[in-house]
């Protein structure tokens, strides 16, 4: 319908705000089911039906007239608007407390309430509302209000944004349906506000104040103002950060003894120590923030800050010292900002002190190294064994692949071939060589004691036993080699417990419960003819088997004459060196005598020979020649020899006894416990004669 139909109808004058009620009596009155409404000026504004329609209108507009429904957001022609009574239920529907009233252009341009008094907008008022949308849609906050039902009624887009929920979904909803969290319907409850409270929406947080809204003593409604401090708080926790950063670097500097100081691009102090300080003679506060070279002599620290090229142990000249300085860019993203120093020796003389007692250190560690691999790792490597002989050569070869290995060797030969030279010299060329190399003499120690010297005890083991007990042999060469010397004279109820232990590869302390597990290659070594001492049943067949997986024979040194000059050389360089002498060589009538001798003490003997020669030499003498060898020696050729004698009866006495000792020696083919027998002397005994006559 047209304004212009409208203008042919009945027509009663009211007031803008008159009661709607009293709009419809007096249409009803007047007979006519419809009414212009217009201002006092007579102005049209709007019109109003008998049945309780109301089409409100901006006059100028009239042509094209239509309202808003703010609860849809449809806009429709003003005169399809919908019935009081419509609007009425909307109203109780929505719980909504006014209807504003809207011209097409979406303007407001009037309200109706809910007790039907429609209050039209005055210009002013019309701008103010406009303006207040404006604000309120424009706000950084984000603003939501309920009516005193608790339906959402505004939704700014603040709020969406927070939230991330549009305005169409949550206006005319209860607000407990669609922001849960807000506490809106408890502000309603209580009418207090409620300020400043952080609460969580949709993964953000956000600090709120929710008011009540009041239309004289009554809670029409709440509204909620909010911000989102999500981004505010990371912040707050990147300076936390940042700060306990500060301080765990200031600390750290702090406890450096050296002096330590800071500078930022332009080469003023950010961070210094006390240290640095007191070297300095200066206050810390004072100094910081002021440029290094007003500050630190002969500086150079502005120079690395904008140069970033580091310094690294500079001499710098501060307070008549001679310091070593060290100076470091201090890079971010590709990009110089600042500059560390740090006093790495206050004086160039602590330096040279520090050097000093370190390589003293060096010195010692070295000696007490090779102390230590003299003790526990053995001196010989197979470089160490001398023989060209075929016979060696080959023995060579199979000690060298069994030191590849890890198993159990048994090396043969007569005294003095240099069966101990071999069982090192596998250990050195094994991958244990860096554990110990354990020797023990199965010979020299009576049979009481040898089962606590390999296996060790436990505190009250036994009488007399030390407290904390004792590591045995075996414990101590864990992850390196035993040597088994002299196996062949290892008392038989011996020989039965290691057997257990080779075949267990485990063992206990004596008096001990705890099972020690066997990591370590076993060596065992004999100038005994095992297999007649099997026969005779002085040696278990079953150890035998245990031990002879390798078996290397040394040969006897006589059967490898051709060895002989080499192991001259070899032993003459050791034997002056260790006696302080220069001999040259041996003359060749001396080589002679020494190739033809029998040499029942093999190598060992030869070196007693060469070392008595080197003692009897003259100053002058640089060669041994044949009166320098002992008459045994010389007897080869010239039986008719006198033997050298003491003039004293003790001197002819302990002459004879050597004399004897060696002879018997040679008739036991160089076996000890067998001269020792012979001789009818107990074994420990005959170890200490040994021992007096120097015979190795
Ligand atoms: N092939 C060799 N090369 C260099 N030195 C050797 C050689 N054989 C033996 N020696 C030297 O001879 C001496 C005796 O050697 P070693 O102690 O190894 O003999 P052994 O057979 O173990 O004697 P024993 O049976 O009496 O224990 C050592 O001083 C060693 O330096």
């Amino acid at each position: 319908m047209r304004i212009r139909d409208l203008m042919n109808m009945n027509v009663v004058t009211v007031l803008p705000t008159m009661m709607l009620k009293e709009a419809a009596v007096i249409l009803n009155n007047a007979g006519t089911d419809k009414a212009l409404v217009v201002d006092d000026d007579g102005k049209l504004i709007g019109f109003i039906s008998q049945r309780g329609f109301i089409k409100a209108v901006a006059i100028s507009k009239i042509e094209d007239l239509c309202v808003q429904d703010i609860m849809t957001n449809r806009v429709v022609p003003l005169l399809y608007t919908k019935s009081v009574s419509e609007l009425k239920e909307e109203f109780t529907l929505n719980q909504c407390p006014f209807f504003p009233v809207v011209d097409g252009e979406n303007r407001p341009i009037g309200i109706l309430h809910q007790n039907d008094v429609v209050t039209y907008l005055s210009d002013r008022s019309l701008l103010l509302v406009e303006e207040t949308q404006a604000i309120i849609q424009s706000l950084y906050n984000g603003v939501t209000a309920v009516n005193a039902e608790g339906i959402v009624t505004l939704f700014n887009a603040a709020a969406e944004f927070i939230t991330g929920l549009t305005a169409d979904a949550v206006i005319g909803h209860h607000v407990d349906h669609v922001l849960p969290n807000t506490r809106l319907s408890r502000v309603l409850e209580t009418g207090e506000t409620e300020v400043n409270q952080q609460q969580t929406i949709a993964n953000c947080t956000i600090i709120t104040t929710r008011s009540p809204i009041f239309n004289g003593n009554k809670v029409i409604g709440a509204v909620a103002v909010f911000q989102n401090i999500t981004e505010l708080q990371t912040v707050a926790v990147e300076l936390e950060n940042v700060k306990n950063l500060k301080s765990t670097l200031e600390s750290a500097i702090e406890s450096f003894f050296e002096g330590i100081v800071i500078v930022d691009r332009s080469g003023k102090i950010t961070m210094i120590n006390q240290s640095y300080c007191d070297f300095l003679g200066v206050e810390r506060e004072r100094v910081i923030g002021l440029h290094v070279v007003d500050v630190i002599p002969n500086t150079r620290m502005h120079v690395v800050a904008q140069d970033g090229k580091a310094e690294i142990t500079e001499i710098q000249r501060i307070n008549d010292h001679n310091c070593v300085v060290t100076r470091i860019p201090i890079v971010k993203d590709g990009e110089t900002v600042g500059a560390v120093g740090k006093v790495v020796f206050k004086d160039v003389k602590d330096l040279k002190i520090l050097s000093n007692k370190l390589n003293k250190l060096e010195f010692e560690l070295e000696y007490y190294k090779e102390e230590l691999r003299k003790a526990y790792g053995g001196k010989y490597t197979f470089d160490s064994i001398i023989g060209t002989s075929e016979k060696m050569q080959w023995m060579k070869s199979i000690a060298m692949k069994a030191a590849k290995g890890n198993s159990t060797v048994l090396i043969l030969g007569e005294s003095g071939t240099g069966k101990e030279v071999f069982a090192q010299s596998i250990h050195n060329g094994s991958i244990r060589n860096n554990g110990p190399f354990i020797k023990v003499n199965c010979a020299a120690l009576p049979e009481n004691l040898l089962e606590t010297e390999l296996f060790g005890y436990d505190e009250g083991a036994f009488t007399g036993a030390k407290k904390g007990g004792k590591p045995g042999k075996f414990e101590l060469a864990n992850r390196g080699t035993i040597f088994l010397d002299e196996i062949g004279d290892m008392p038989i109820s011996m020989q039965v417990k290691l057997l257990r232990v080779l075949q267990e590869r485990e063992f206990e302390r004596v008096g001990g419960t705890k099972t020690i597990k066997l990591d370590l290659r076993v060596i065992a070594a004999t100038n005994r003819d095992l297999t007649k001492m099997i026969e005779k049943g002085e040696f278990r067949q079953d150890l035998y088997y245990r031990l002879d997986i390798i078996s290397l024979a040394i040969p006897p040194l006589r059967e490898r004459t051709e060895d002989i000059p080499a192991l001259c050389d070899m032993l003459l360089k050791k034997i002056n060196k260790r006696v302080q002498h220069d001999v040259e060589g041996i003359a060749a009538a001396t080589l002679k005598l020494l190739m033809a001798y029998k040499w029942p003490g093999n190598v060992r003997e030869l070196e007693n020979v060469l070392e008595r020669a080197l003692n009897l030499m003259d100053d002058h003498e640089v060669l041994i020649a044949p009166e320098h060898l002992p008459p045994i020696v010389k007897k080869v050729n010239k039986e008719s020899e006198p033997i050298e004698v003491s003039d004293n009866l003790a001197g002819m006495l302990d002459d004879t006894e050597k004399q004897a000792i060696l002879k018997v020696l040679e008739e036991a083919g160089g076996n000890k416990s067998k001269a020792a027998k012979i001789l009818g002397i107990h074994r420990s005994g005959f170890y200490q004669k040994l021992q007096k006559h120097n015979i190795k």
